[in-house]
């Protein structure tokens, strides 16, 4: 992995759930904390060394780069006291579902730097994915140093077409949701089967976990690697038969998708 390149200073704008994996992360990885300050309306400390406050400053130092980490529906509360204190070098990474570029660009007309970023909550591992997406105005330079920041989450995909952000965020941003889902589904059709509770929970994380990380290592598809599970005329073929039946688990997941595209497509007609 090639060096990051820390921004000299980064605002977090809300440090909850999301924001605040990415920051452990980058605080893992060695980002100064002194290089860090967060505005949360708690005041609550986050981690040695980083500056927590519950109002805006007065200023922000010049080429500041901004997590905005809130809630979405929070933007224009949150521009309204923000956006005066941004300059041209001021850059801008937002992480907030259905709020589309042309929107923070509105909201933070003087920024130059605006990036739409979507990432997911294994970035405090290092094992996220996250989804880029810029304009032309975006200097190539801070697209770059955004990029170097986002690599140390995990996965990074630039998304040409931010047409398909919603997409994006369905399958990547909600897709550890819908995993979680599944681990918990299988273990309690296991108990559903008769196992104990606690040995299908054990069981059936490490059967995910094991899948995964074999799936992510193998030269192979998941399709093929599925079939080599299945010896002829043995269990796992008539298990695969129930889930391929009409393509069950593929509509199911496409409807889950669609499901959450279309409410990010709400949100950014504001509902
Ligand atoms: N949770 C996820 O998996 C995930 C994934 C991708 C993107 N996101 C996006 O991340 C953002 C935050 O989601 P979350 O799940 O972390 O929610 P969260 O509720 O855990 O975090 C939001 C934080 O914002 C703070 N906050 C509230 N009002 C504020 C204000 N006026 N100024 C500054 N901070 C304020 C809250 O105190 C809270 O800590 C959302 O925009 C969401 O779309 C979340
Ligand atoms: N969490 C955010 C939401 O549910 C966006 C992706 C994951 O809206």
């Amino acid at each position: 992995m090639t060096a990051t390149l820390w921004p000299d200073h980064l605002f977090l704008v809300g440090c909850g759930n999301m924001a605040g994996q990415m920051l452990a992360r980058w605080l893992d990885c060695g980002l100064d904390p002194a290089r860090v300050a967060v505005l949360r309306p708690s005041g609550k400390p986050i981690a040695e060394g980083v500056r927590v406050m519950s109002a805006y400053p007065d200023a922000l130092p010049a080429g500041t780069t901004v997590l905005l980490g809130m809630k979405p529906y929070q933007i224009a509360d949150v521009a309204a006291s923000l956006a005066p204190l941004c300059g041209e070098d001021t850059r801008i990474v937002s992480i907030l579902a259905g709020t589309p570029l042309a929107d923070l660009r509105a909201r933070f007309p003087a920024a130059r730097a605006v990036v739409r970023a979507m990432p997911n909550l294994p970035v405090g591992i290092g094992q996220g994915v996250t989804g880029l997406y810029t304009d032309a105005a975006t200097a190539a330079q801070a697209r770059d140093a955004i990029g170097s920041l986002i690599a140390p989450l995990g996965l990074v995909e630039w998304i040409a077409d931010e047409g398909r952000f919603n997409e994006v965020t369905a399958l990547s941003g909600c897709g550890p949701a819908f995993l979680f889902r599944f681990i918990d589904a299988l273990a309690r059709a296991g108990e559903a089967l008769g196992l104990p509770a606690d040995q299908a929970a054990r069981m059936a994380l490490a059967t995910v976990e094991g899948a995964a990380s074999m799936a992510a290592r193998a030269s192979d598809s998941p399709g093929t690697l599925a079939d080599r599970v299945a010896s002829p005329g043995g269990m796992t073929r008539e298990g695969l038969n129930v889930l391929d039946a009409d393509d069950r688990l593929l509509s199911l997941l496409t409807d889950t998708l669609a499901a959450a595209r279309d409410r990010g497509e709400a949100m950014a007609r504001g509902g």
